[in-house]
Order: C-alpha cells, then structure tokens, then sequence
C-alpha cells in the first residue's frame, strides 16, 4: 500500500501544477490516496503486533531452552563459567535476539515490499534510468554488507564484555559482606569499571563506524540523486518521456533510495544482533562433556554385587594439573557404613562429587549397583544417592516442597486448580520431618507446618534445623546410598547430638553410607564400620575404626592423636580411648 501513495501523489502534483483536471480526476486521485494511506496504516498496525508477538515468543523460546541447556551442563562448565556471565547472556544476549525479530527484521520485510515495487515501478515506467539508479543502490548495499560484518563482529566482543562485566557485578553482590569486611569496595568497584569501560571502547568504536557508514552511504545517494535528477532533466528536454512520467519516475527513485538506505541500516543491525547471539546459540548446542574412559563395563556375575565399586579411578578437574584422585579402588557393600577421612585436600570431597556424578572420571569407572554411572541418567542417581551436606541450602519455598524436591506432585489443588502434593506425600513428608528432629504436628515447640516458608537459602531456619530439613529429604526418598558431607561440622555439640540421632535414623532407611568428615568423634557415633583414609587423593589406608586405630604407625590413629582423641603414649589402649 505504502508503495501506492507515490502515484497517487505524483498525479495529484501534477493536477496542481497544471490545473488541467477535472474534479472527477482530482477526487480519484485523492480517493486513490486516502484509501491507499488508511490500509498502509491498517497494515502496518497488523505488522507491528505481529513481529513483536514473533519477538517474544523467540526470546521466551529462546531463554526456556538456553536455560534447560545450561542446567544440563557438566559440574566442570560452572567452574569455568560464572553466574554473572550466564545470567547476562540468558537476559541481554537474548533480548537482541528477540529486537531483531520484533523490530528489525519486521522494518527490513516493510523496506524490501517497498523496494520490489517501488523497482518494478520504475522499470515500468524507464529501463534505462532505471539500470543507473539500482548500479548506484548497488554498491550502497555492497557498503552496507562491508559494514554489517564489521558490525557483526564488534556486537559479539560488546556482548562478552558486558556478560564479563556482569559476572563480576554478581560476584561483587554475592559477596557483599566478605567486601565490607575486607574494604573490598574500592577492589570490586574498579574491576566493573575496567570491564565496562572495555564495552564502552567497543561501543564507541560502533558508534564511529556507523557514523562513516552514515556518511559515505547518504553522500553516495545525495550524488546519486543529483545524477538522476539531471539525466531526468536532459531526457525531458529531448521530449524522451513527457514531464508527468518523469516526475512520478523521481518520486519512485526517493522512495526506492530510502527503503534501500533503510534496509542497509537494520541488515548492519541484523548482523550485529546475530554476533551478539552467537554465544547464546552455542551454550544451546553445547552438550555436557562425555567422560573419557570406562574400562570396566559389568562385574563378573559371580561376585558379590557391591552398591557402589570404584574401579581404578582418576580423577582431575581441569583448572588443576594434577589429579584430585588417582587410582581409586573402592568397593561399598550392602549394610556399609565408610567414613572417609584426611588431610585438608586429600579429595575427600571429590570422591563425593564422583560419586554424584557431578564429575566424571578422568580414568577408570563407577559402578552404581553394577551399572556405570556415567551410563546412568540424572534421574536415575537422584533416585538412588542422597546427600546431606554440611550446610544445606534450601529453596525459598515450603518445607513440605524442599523436602519433596524433585518428586512429581501428584494431585491438583481443588481450589486453584494447580499442581499440589496428594494428602498420602503430606503424611509422608510429616513422618520424614519428625524422624528427622523436626516435628510439624500442631502445637510443635517452633510452631512450623509443612507449609512454613522458609525464606532464601533456608534462612528462617537454624543451621541445625536446615540440616534435619535436608536429612528428611534424604529419609523419605529411601536412598541405596546415603552421603553425608561434614555433616556435624557446623553444629553445636546439642544440635549435633539431635542431628546425629536423626542421621541414625536415616541411616536405617538406606542401604549403606559413604561420610566425609574431619572431626573422627562423628565416626564412632554413627557406627562406622569402615574408615578410608586419604592422602594426596590416594587411599593411604582403609579398615574398621577400631582396628586403625590400634595401629600405632598408622594414618587413621596419627589423625586421631592429632585431634586429642587418643593421647599418643596410651595409644596401645586406643580402642578403650577412642571416643
Ligand atoms: N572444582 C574444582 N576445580 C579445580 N580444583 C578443585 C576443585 N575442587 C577441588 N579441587 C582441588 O582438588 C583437590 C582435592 O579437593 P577436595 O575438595 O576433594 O579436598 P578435601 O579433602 O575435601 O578438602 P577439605 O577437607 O579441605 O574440604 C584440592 O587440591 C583442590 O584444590
């Protein structure tokens, strides 16, 4: 429609330059452009909504799966990648996406409708003429193109320098309080400025390099104009087209040189949303990293099947050049209760994270009851491992919804009409909490039902009570291995005795029990019948508590002594010592 107008506009100024029409032309040609002028509105309201629907829809597509994608990645990826950087890259990188479509390419569809007739118009009305004007729309566009990549590039360094910026605006804002202790404000502040000010430079160079592009495209076109304008003026004179056609001719060629100059602006933009994209595609590609050996596919039938048997495992994250475990051997029987003790970064921890999955052995294999972790889905281990850590952090949800994380609700809610837990998971769930030292029945000391809210982190709870809220996570799944991180270390020696007796409890429920601990009191209260001592991520010794200790030369007793609990010149009675 909008390529209509100029027709009609053209008669209606050549009706008025000339005065020789009727007023039945003159109303046709006003008809022609009011009607004309009125869909274009109409059409371009439609457009509008249109693209910006597309716009939103691609961002919400775009994010859901980006953000599925980055839940999905390896534990290692988190290492390497900071929360800052993926939130910026979720939130900003996306929104470009989602303006390309809503604005940019809608007024790059319009600008192209125009152009193809605004062309056709003009071939109509002089081939010739019009071969010179799209020579000249030519090497505009080829302009444009050159710009456009450049554009392309620079969008993609801007918006990885913000996702930088942003990563370390996060870090400063998680760690407010270790800042203001440490006077660290200075620190922090001068790091986001240096990486805003790297996007800045980036983005002042944009600026300039769309300025030139302004520049030698709108000058080009001006010559262009000029040009045409006199070749109109010398073919008029020689009678080769009547004045009329000529007129209408100029009109088609402003309106064909805009819509090219405009497609050439938002293609540059185009580009430049598609560099800035680039990263978000990616991480949506990315796909966690496959472990890298598995020399031990299925035990020998005619073994007892241990719950879990680590196979000559190695295990080294990349960030550190030596392993963190090396040549692990380990197998956990049904019934086993194993402490694993050691040395400040022995690898008590990773053995833990192996065993979760959340790294995968460089060498060598885990075996979940026979089969291999890493052939196991996130799913599956859920259901079988469990762990309570040392300090557990809960959703800013109910206690009733922290507990049963991860489990599907199962009923709809009458009222609502949402999706809610049935009474049976209700009853369940109040079991689990009162096993675990933290009773919701009516009337209960603190006061708190299933639906308490228990605010960020947990923190409406106590440190005892977030960790008996994670323990009856652990209880009411049934685990076949049940870990424990540290997991009196951060208690007072009253909520330890509660959190103990709970984990006893639970213990009860699983089929065995792996524990990191350094404090070796913990090992004796929870009836471990196991010790697996650590030394450089290398098991240096293993056996049942009683017996390490008895050995006077021995890792396990060395450890003891060090912490007082058996006095080094008694240590031929240690078992009697032992706490
Ligand atoms: N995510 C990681 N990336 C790189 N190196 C790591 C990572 N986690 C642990 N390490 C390194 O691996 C080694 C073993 O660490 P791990 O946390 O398993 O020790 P730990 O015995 O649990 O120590 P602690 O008792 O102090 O918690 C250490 O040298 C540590 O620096």
């Amino acid at each position: 429609m909008t390529s209509v107008i100029p027709h009609y506009y053209a008669i209606c100024i050549q009706l008025v330059a000339t005065l020789d029409g009727t007023r039945a032309k003159v109303f046709q040609a006003l008809t022609g452009l009011v009607v004309s002028s009125t869909l274009g509105a109409l059409f371009t309201g439609c457009r509008g909504s249109l693209f910006w629907i597309a716009g939103s829809r691609a961002n919400y597509n775009i994010r859901v799966k980006l953000h599925r994608s980055l839940l999905l990645q390896e534990a290692a990826f988190f290492d390497s990648n900071e929360t800052g950087y993926l939130l910026s890259r979720l939130n900003s990188d996306v929104n470009k996406i989602g303006m390309v479509i809503s604005y940019h390419v809608n007024v790059v569809c319009r600008q192209l409708a125009q152009f193809i007739f605004g062309s056709a118009y003009l071939i109509r009305i002089s081939p010739k003429l019009s071969l010179w004007t799209f020579a000249g729309i030519g090497l505009v566009a080829w302009l444009s193109a050159i710009y456009g990549a450049f554009n392309r590039v620079l969008a993609q360094r801007v918006q990885d320098t913000f996702a930088d910026a942003t990563a370390v605006a996060e870090t400063s804002f998680s760690m407010s309080e270790t800042i203001r202790a440490f006077d660290g404000v200075a620190v922090e502040s001068n790091k986001y400025e240096t990486a805003q000010s790297k996007a800045l430079d980036l983005e002042e160079t944009q600026a300039w390099g769309y300025g030139t592009h302004k520049f030698v495209s709108d000058t080009l076109q001006g010559i262009l104009q000029v040009l045409l304008l006199f070749a109109c003026w010398s073919i008029g004179r020689t009678g080769g087209l009547p004045a009329a056609q000529l007129t209408t001719f100029m009109f088609y060629t402003n309106f064909v040189l805009e819509s090219s100059n405009e497609v050439g602006d938002q293609w540059a933009k185009i580009q430049g949303a598609i560099g800035a994209s680039t990263s978000v595609f990616d991480l949506i590609r990315r796909l966690a990293l496959p472990s890298v050996d598995h020399s031990v596919k299925h035990l020998n039938g005619s073994e007892l099947t241990p719950i879990i048997n680590i196979h000559n495992m190695t295990l080294k994250y990349s960030a550190m050049d030596l392993p963190a475990l090396d040549c692990i051997d380990l197998k956990i029987d049904e019934g086993d209760r194993v402490a694993i003790v050691g040395r400040s970064g022995s690898g008590k921890s990773s053995m833990l994270r192996a065993i979760l999955r959340f790294y995968d052995p460089t060498f060598g294999s885990i075996q979940l009851e026979r089969t291999l972790l890493t052939e196991m889905s996130r799913k599956d281990i859920a259901s079988k491992v469990s762990i309570v850590s040392q300090e557990p952090s809960l959703f800013p949800m109910s206690l009733m919804e922290n507990i049963l994380y991860g489990i599907e609700k199962d009923a709809v809610d009458p009222k609502t009409g949402e999706q809610c837990y049935s009474d049976a998971y209700r009853e369940r769930t109040s079991k689990s909490l009162e096993l675990a030292g933290l009773p919701v029945q009516p009337g209960n000391d603190l006061n708190l039902s299933l639906d308490t809210r228990v605010g960020d982190g947990g923190r409406s709870l106590s440190g005892g009570q977030r960790q008996r809220v994670a323990i009856a996570r652990a209880l009411i799944r049934h685990p076949e291995v049940l870990l424990l991180d540290e997991p009196t270390a951060a208690l007072d020696s009253q909520s330890e005795r509660a959190v103990v007796e709970a984990l006893l409890r639970a213990m009860e429920r699983s089929k065995s029990m792996v524990m990191v601990t350094h404090r070796l009191g913990v090992v004796r209260s929870l009836n471990v019948n196991r010790v697996v001592v650590m030394e450089k991520g290398r098991i240096v010794e293993t056996g049942h508590p009683e017996e390490l200790l008895c050995k006077e030369n021995g890792w396990f007793a060395s450890l003891a002594r060090e912490q007082g609990i058996v006095p080094a010149h008694k240590s031929t009675k240690a078992v009697e010592e032992y706490p």
